[in-house]
């Protein structure tokens, strides 16, 4: 393992009886990057993540943080890793600040650089004026930065996130990820989990996780030049009913409905593409939709190669 790579897996996997969780999984994250898993539910991020953090052990290969391997070595390296689990465990009943000492404590932070630290850590994560308030009556968006800075307590050079936004509004969302990009500034190694693949695009390398393997890994903008063809945009009155007749003519998940708008993946001619897709709407008796032919995203990616 080169000094560089912060995390490193090799053919990592774990069965949980007939079930495999992760199969093959070979991967590595760069000191000071942040590298998204992404996957639907059930892909196997969790299991990942537990392994990585080294509270679960793998059933074959292995996972390596800062060159320790987790399933022997994890005491070496368990002060230098921050995990925050998808269920973190913040005390309802604690204030934001109580909470912040509680974990301080854990990590045995000697009493006179609590202080500092934690008015840091409310600080970036702008908690300081809810200090006082419970935990428990917190937004879902201030419980989870709230979590985040209680995985930071003890400065951990590497940080495990567990889908850490999971049903929090797109504002703190957003507040979530730039904090996220303020840690990579203190050369802190990111690998976060998550389902959002807008906010994949945000990470320097993303790894597509599906039933428990890797199907690629690259920069957003490599993994988007590993779509054959291209994407056309539809916009008509009826998507729903477009996405049901087009899929019927288009080979099977060469559609899928991005909010109100309809993809159509084609292989290699747009124009045969959509004049076969017009030709399709106008027999239904659909209005002539609006079609522009648009850049793919990671989710068109991920669609697509799911196809
Ligand atoms: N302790 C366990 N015992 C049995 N099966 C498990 C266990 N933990 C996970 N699994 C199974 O392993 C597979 C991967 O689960 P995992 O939680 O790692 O996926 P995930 O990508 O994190 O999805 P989610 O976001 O739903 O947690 C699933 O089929 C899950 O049911």
């Amino acid at each position: 393992m080169s000094l560089s790579e912060a995390i490193k897996t090799n053919a990592l996997q774990k069965r949980f009886g007939k079930v495999t969780a992760v199969e093959e999984l070979s991967l590595y994250v760069k000191s000071g990057e942040l590298f998204g898993l992404v996957g639907s539910d059930g892909a196997g991020k969790t299991t990942t993540l537990r392994m990585l953090a080294g509270i679960m052990d793998p059933t074959g290969g292995e996972a390596l943080v800062l060159g320790r391997n987790m399933a022997q070595e994890a005491e070496e390296v368990r002060g230098d890793i921050g995990y925050m689990s998808q269920r973190f465990g913040l005390y309802p009943d604690l204030t934001v600040l109580e909470n912040l000492r509680f974990y301080a404590d854990i990590h045995m932070i000697p009493a006179r650089e609590q202080g500092s630290r934690i008015d840091e850590l409310l600080g970036f994560s702008n908690l300081t004026p809810f200090k006082e308030r419970l935990a428990g009556k917190l937004s879902g968006g201030m419980k989870q930065k709230l979590g985040l800075a209680c995985a930071l307590v003890h400065r951990p050079r590497v940080l495990f996130l567990d889908e850490p936004t999971n049903g929090v509004d797109p504002v703190s969302r957003r507040d979530f990820w730039r904090i996220l990009h303020g840690l990579l500034g203190e050369g802190v190694t990111i690998l976060v989990a998550t389902a959002y693949l807008d906010e994949a695009e945000r990470c320097h390398r993303v790894g597509l996780m599906h039933r428990g393997r890797l199907l690629a890994c690259d920069t957003p903008k490599g993994l988007k030049g590993l779509m054959k063809g291209g994407v056309l945009e539809f916009t008509t009155a009826e998507p729903r009913r477009a996405v049901r007749l087009l899929s019927a003519d288009f080979p099977s998940g060469s559609v899928a409905l991005f909010g109100e708008k309809l993809h159509l993946y084609y292989a290699d001619d747009p124009e045969e593409a959509r004049e076969r897709a017009e030709a399709s709407l106008k027999k239904a008796g659909l209005e002539a939709p609006r079609v522009r032919q648009v850049e793919p995203s990671l989710e068109d990616l991920f669609v697509s190669l799911l196809r």
